[in-house]
């Protein structure tokens, strides 16, 4: 299965793309108050296509991780709207909220977050566990498979390389074939032929399996492996690129001041 590529005025929230992925309505996030109060994101309308892979680039303090925060659920907006698989995160009560988070949105972060006593296999199932749900055997199967790690699965984290120990993290972000995954810095930790691997197969999970992976990167070539590029800066995005290669962002990037 390969993914349908849209346009960059999708990405930017022009046209609909039907209930997947997610997407924003002028959201904005103030921290504080008075004089001291901070705007991280200043009126943000964004669409995160469903069975694409968006990159969000942009100078430190531009507002990326609020973004992701925010359509994450992990952090309320002051204003605005954010909509997940067509739901509404801000009309749910917090229970509905939380579940939504456990099962409808995957996380991948720099610093893996196993669980150093389990082994992979229970790793990968945590959030079946979690949820008291029974694993979709062929689903398990098949992320398995697509992530190679088909032959890891007895080890415990610590007996891991830190690319497999990432793949572990992204096959139990897909498990509950999530809306969307959020990877905030996924290479970070790991050197740059094993981050390249990683990209792939997040690259994979998009092409082969339709899932919907929005990535934080300050890494011009891991942003390259994305679909589109959204850039913020100042809490408003400032440019949205299609088929992005590592030069054009690079270039990009110089010009907004965010250059590595
Ligand atoms: N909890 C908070 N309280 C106050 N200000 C905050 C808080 N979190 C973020 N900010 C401010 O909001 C702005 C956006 O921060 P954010 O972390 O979203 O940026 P970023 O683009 O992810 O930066 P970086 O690339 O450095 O991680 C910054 O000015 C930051 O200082």
């Amino acid at each position: 299965m390969s993914s349908a590529r849209g346009t960059a005025s999708e990405a930017a929230g022009g046209a609909a793309s039907g209930d997947g992925g997610a997407r924003t309505e002028r959201l904005s996030k103030v921290y504080g108050t008075g004089p001291t109060a901070v705007r991280a994101l200043d009126g943000v309308s964004v669409t995160l296509p469903g069975g694409r892979f968006t990159a969000i680039m942009g100078p430190s303090g531009a507002g990326k991780s609020t973004l992701m925060h925010c359509v994450a659920g992990l952090d309320a907006p002051t204003s605005g709207r954010v909509f997940v698989g067509g739901v509404d995160l801000g009309a749910l009560p917090d229970a509905k909220l939380t579940r939504m988070r456990r099962e409808r949105i995957g996380f991948v972060f720099q610093a893996f977050n196993l669980l150093p006593t389990l082994t992979a296999r229970d790793n990968v199932l945590l959030p079946t566990t979690l949820a008291g749900t029974r694993p979709d055997q062929q689903w398990f199967d098949t992320v398995v498979r697509t992530l190679g790690l088909g032959d890891r699965l007895g080890h415990r984290p610590a007996e891991l390389s830190g690319g497999q120990q990432q793949r572990v993290a992204l096959a139990r972000a897909l498990i509950t074939r999530p809306e969307i995954v959020f990877a905030d810095e996924p290479t970070g930790n790991l050197d740059s032929r094993t981050g390249a691997e990683v990209l792939a197969l997040l690259r994979r999970s998009v092409d082969d399996l339709g899932q919907t992976v929005a990535m934080v990167t300050h890494d011009p070539a891991a942003a390259a492996h994305a679909d589109s590029v959204i850039y913020l800066a100042d809490g408003r995005i400032v440019d949205v690129m299609d088929a992005p290669t590592p030069d054009r962002v690079l270039d990009r990037m110089r010009s907004l001041g965010g250059a590595a």
